[in-house]
């Protein structure tokens, strides 16, 4: 018989908000595989760094973060053959990844080079928006608010044209200074939070209006354009309830 390829959502920092279900699959998989990128540790494998067993496999996948596609695409075929033989084996294979596997998530390219000839179970983690929204003190949505999450990558008019109601824009990086400069076009500043490394001991979580200059690929905007939202000022609150830095009780 052969073994399982789980992916396994391990969520945005916090070893603590982990679910009970990845806690036990991760654990208890003989193989554990995880994304890398070309210059850096495994921000995965870190947050679950605590809980892996020097008795377990480990495949790290390097990927390169390029733009392009055609390099990515090789890693993945060779990295899913390396999992393959291990399910050939009988063993299962749990491949961690950051939040939610099946959002913005490394994991899919591996999931549809593998579904169709082993079984898979996904086990969803805490994604990075809800993260942040928890510890922006930011609700989301709510009533009939649309909620848009909008990569940082696109660019200005497309970007622009995303811009209504509720909106989460990830993948600031190199991006940042350009988005936070049409928002300030938009007049959308005092209606946007900046939220980096949310959940982690290094955390970050201020008034868009306040940042300038570089920020790294870890971090979001959460933002509102239109009249005012059913909950009303929740961003200007949300600016003076400025939150502590997380609680960490976890291990890593
Ligand atoms: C091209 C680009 C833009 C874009 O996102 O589209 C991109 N990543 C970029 C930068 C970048 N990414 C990361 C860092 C390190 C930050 C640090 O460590 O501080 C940096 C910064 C850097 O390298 O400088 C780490 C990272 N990335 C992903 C995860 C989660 C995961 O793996 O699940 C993790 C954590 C992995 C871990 O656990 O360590 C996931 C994805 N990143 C992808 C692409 C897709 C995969 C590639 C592919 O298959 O083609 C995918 C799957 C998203 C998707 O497909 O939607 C952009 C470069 C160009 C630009 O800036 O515009
Ligand atoms: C490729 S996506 C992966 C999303 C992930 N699978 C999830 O469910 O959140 C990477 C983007 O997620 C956001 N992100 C992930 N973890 C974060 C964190 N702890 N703090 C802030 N932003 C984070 C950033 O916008 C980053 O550019």
């Amino acid at each position: 018989m052969t073994g399982t390829l789980y992916g396994l959502g391990v969520g945005p920092g916090d070893p603590e908000l982990l679910t009970l279900k990845a806690h036990r699959i991760l654990t208890s998989a003989p193989v554990v595989a995880y994304p890398a990128p070309d210059h850096g540790a495994s921000f995965a494998r870190s947050i679950v760094a605590g809980f892996l067993s020097p008795r377990q496999e480990e495949i790290p996948i390097v990927v390169p973060m390029r733009v392009e596609r055609f390099p990515a695409a090789e890693v993945y075929d060779r990295a899913a053959e390396a999992i393959a033989a291990r399910l050939d084996e009988g063993r299962d294979v749990a491949v961690l990844c950051e939040g939610d596997p099946f959002f913005y998530g490394s994991f899919m390219y591996l999931f549809e080079r593998l579904a169709d000839r082993y079984p898979s179970e996904i086990v969803p983690g805490v994604a990075s928006p809800m993260a942040a929204a928890a510890r922006a003190l930011t609700p989301l949505a709510s009533r009939n608010d649309v909620l848009t999450v909008i990569p940082g990558p696109l660019d200005d008019e497309a970007l622009a044209a995303k811009l209504t109601g509720a909106f989460v824009i990830m993948k600031l990086g190199r991006h940042f200074d350009r988005v936070r400069a049409l928002i300030e076009r938009l007049g959308l500043l005092d209606r946007a939070i900046y939220c980096e490394r949310v959940t982690l001991g290094e955390e970050r979580v201020l008034p868009l209006a306040e940042v300038s200059g570089v920020a790294p690929y870890f971090s979001m905007i959460l933002g509102y354009r239109g009249d005012e939202p059913a909950i009303a000022g929740r961003y200007r609150q949300a600016s003076a309830r400025r939150s502590e830095p997380t609680d960490r009780k976890g291990p890593a």
